[in-house]
């Protein structure tokens, strides 16, 4: 939890924040990039944040998994440590896809046959378990990013921060990520917190879609998606709600 007061325990998997400012520097260059943001998702929820560049998206994700400190209001995670996903999957190149998804369970300090056999699953999970042996370059863009989240979800948390996880990947790849992500966010019920510009991809993903507004960033508006799951290619239909 990072919070600038202390606040009870959230329900496990809730992420709630309260009035959270946040200023770079100090003085006359100070840079206010958010600014009174108050946003709660409920265990499970699926959360899409979308706005303009600079608008202060990354800045709450980092805000959130604990990265940075808050310049006012609190942060509450329920007392886990989400996970943090981001663009550039930043695998070891010289280890195996295995020993990439193997490493936080060895820093965990797992023993070896327990590590051996969550691998396996989570590469099952993700559909690479032939590739365990490979290295990352020999992958294409969308495998990597999916040892990526196998990595992400050896940590075993449930909450699960994603910084544009895959805004640098082709637009079918991206299809076939999202029906996987849906698959595995229902499976393990995890509550996600997904940055993204692609509003399209929001539409996809999200219960629910929070736009920031340009800097300082401040939630102007919020809208529910009706769409049965899995939603696949079914169209969304958005429910806007007023806020504030
Ligand atoms: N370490 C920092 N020091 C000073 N200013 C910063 C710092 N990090 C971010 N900023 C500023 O805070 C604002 C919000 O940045 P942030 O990266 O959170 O925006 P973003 O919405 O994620 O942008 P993008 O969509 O382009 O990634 C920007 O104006 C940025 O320049």
């Amino acid at each position: 939890m990072t919070s600038a007061t202390t606040l009870p325990k959230s329900a496990t998997g809730s992420v709630a924040l309260s009035g959270v400012t946040k200023v770079y520097g100090r003085g006359q260059h100070a840079v206010l990039a958010l600014d009174q943001v108050s946003l709660t998702v409920a265990p499970g929820e699926f959360v899409c944040l979308v706005g303009a560049s600079g608008c202060g998206k990354s800045t709450l994700l980092n805000l959130v998994a604990g990265l940075d400190t808050i310049s006012g209001g609190t942060v509450d995670v329920g007392g886990v440590n989400p996970a943090l996903m981001f663009q550039e999957p930043a695998l070891f190149p010289w280890l195996t896809v295995g020993a990439n998804v193997e490493l936080p369970l060895k820093l965990a300090g797992l023993p070896r046959a327990e590590r051996r056999d969550r691998v396996a699953e989570l590469l099952k999970v993700v559909h690479l378990t032939e590739f365990a042996r490979r290295q990352p370059h020999e992958l294409s863009g969308g495998m990597r990013q999916r040892v990526a989240l196998a990595r992400t979800l050896a940590l075993d948390t449930p909450v699960l921060l994603m910084d544009e996880p895959f805004g640098a990947l082709d637009a079918m790849t991206r299809d076939i990520l999202h029906d996987e992500l849906e698959r595995i966010w229902t499976e393990r019920k995890l509550t996600v917190l997904f940055v993204t510009h692609n509003v399209r991809e929001a539409a996809r993903l999200a219960d629910r879609i929070v736009l920031l507004s340009s800097r300082p960033g401040r939630i102007i508006y919020e809208t529910r998606v009706d769409v049965p799951r899995p939603a696949g290619s079914t169209p969304p239909r958005c429910r806007p709600s007023r806020r504030r």
